[in-house]
């Protein structure tokens, strides 16, 4: 078990592979874990170092109350790489961590060389989506809403199987303060003019049936930064890593082959 006090917040991490492996860096979405990752890490390629973490108020990482900053979102990231010693990372972000991938470029491009935008945008719904959402979760926690969030997690075929138990179990054992925390940290995020100056490698993955951050989304993010590349996986919702690790896992790996990364 890792943990690293960075601020006002201790977060747990993981780091699978050699310590001198070139750097792989995984923010996973409101709602999970860093056991997000678990289908595609097997899948990827040897000798690169790893590391996943849980953002405040997720997993086992300390959870202050609601309400947080995105700033302090990527302020925790920005302390969590410089406590281990991290430079010129690929980050790969999805959904609320692929804001804190784009809040992390702009702050610190010597952090991140090349990023992966993973169902994600440089704006996500609206404020008043993000307060009816977060007075939901505030009058009958996090499982008032499980069944509607499947709904954008996951494509039909996948919440068919019985698996879908065990992510829908994440989601309701994290905790209410941390999601409605990270809630608001979205609903006060707007990154098209920040994310616009950026220029690094990018690849965009998008899942045809996510509801939360459709691939127009996506691509619309991606293309703000030239030179960008986007990939649609087509059986998959928002979190495609799951449902379709093979192909997440094979993008991915191509992506850090062709930035010459490792
Ligand atoms: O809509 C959802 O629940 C999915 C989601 C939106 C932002 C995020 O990080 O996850």
């Amino acid at each position: 078990m890792k943990l690293a006090d960075v601020g006002d917040v201790r977060l747990h991490y993981r780091i699978d592979g050699p310590d001198d492996g070139a750097p792989v860096v995984f923010a996973n979405s409101l709602g999970t874990d860093m056991r997000l990752w678990d289908p595609i890490l097997p899948l990827l390629p040897p000798g690169y170092k790893y590391i996943r973490f849980d953002k405040r108020g997720h997993g086992l990482s300390t959870c202050p109350p609601s309400p947080y900053t995105m700033g302090a979102l990527i302020t925790d990231t920005e302390r969590l790489l410089d406590h281990l010693g991290v430079r010129d990372c690929v980050f790969v972000g999805l959904s609320i961590g692929g804001m804190i991938a784009q809040g992390l470029a702009v702050k610190r491009l010597d952090l991140v060389r090349a990023m992966v935008l993973s169902n994600t945008g440089a704006k996500i719904g609206t404020p008043a989506m993000w307060d009816d959402r977060i007075a939901d979760v505030a009058k009958g926690g996090i499982e008032a809403l499980a069944d509607a969030v499947m709904e954008r997690w996951f494509s039909s075929e996948f919440r068919a199987t019985p698996e879908l138990e065990l992510w829908r179990n994440m989601l309701v054992r994290q905790e209410d303060q941390g999601y409605m925390g990270c809630s608001a940290a979205i609903s006060g995020t707007d990154f098209y003019t920040p994310t616009s100056g950026l220029r690094l490698p990018t690849l965009g993955i998008a899942g045809a049936q996510d509801g939360s951050t459709p691939p127009d989304l996506v691509r619309e993010t991606v293309d703000l930064i030239p030179g960008s590349q986007f990939h649609l996986i087509r059986k998959a919702g928002h979190l495609p890593c799951v449902e379709q690790p093979e192909d997440y896992a094979e993008v991915l790996t191509k992506f850090l082959r062709e930035v010459g990364h490792g």
